[in-house]
């Protein structure tokens, strides 16, 4: 991804996954992030029609939250029925921040705060247009580790690098 400073963002490589209960919304916005010019790569890590089950929340977001963490993604856009264990699930992995946000004001300051790469939405709390919003939206969102945020997301690596 490249971010210079009061361009547009891009060439983002973002990762999508979900479970059975989020498997809609994520077709659909690996449809609208496939059309997006800021979307340089999409990597759909299922789950897929016809093994809907095979996986189950965890299972995605752990693999989601591992391919961020290795630099092979900049960001992963992640649903589940609540998109409470997706989140959950991402922060176990070391270097990751994830959150579940479901209106724009928490989108924005999951990135602009927290410098949040993972977006956690919930298929049976939000309708689809919301979530394609907010999708699009959170694309829009650069962090700036030099504001006073940074200091603080440095509390949370530090702390991470001294475990
Ligand atoms: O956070 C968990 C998700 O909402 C998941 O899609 C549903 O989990 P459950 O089947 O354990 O309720």
């Amino acid at each position: 991804m490249q971010h210079l400073k009061g361009a547009p963002l891009v060439g983002f490589r973002v990762v999508v996954g979900s479970d059975d209960a989020g498997y809609q919304y994520k077709q659909a916005i690996v449809e609208d992030l496939n059309q997006d010019p800021r979307v340089a790569e999409v990597i759909d890590i299922g789950v897929h029609e016809g093994t809907l089950h095979e996986h189950s929340y965890p299972h995605i977001g752990l693999a989601a939250a591992q391919k961020v963490a290795a630099g092979e993604a900049d960001r992963a856009v992640l649903v589940c029925g609540t998109g409470i264990g997706m989140a959950i699930s991402a922060n176990k992995v070391p270097g990751i921040r994830a959150t579940v946000a479901h209106d724009s004001y928490s989108v924005e300051r999951s990135i602009l705060s927290n410098d949040c790469q993972v977006l956690a939405l919930g298929q049976r709390v939000i309708g689809l247009h919301l979530a394609r919003r907010l999708v699009k939206e959170w694309l829009g969102y650069a962090f700036d580790a030099s504001t006073p945020s940074g200091a603080k997301v440095a509390v949370i690596t530090d702390f991470e690098h001294s475990c």
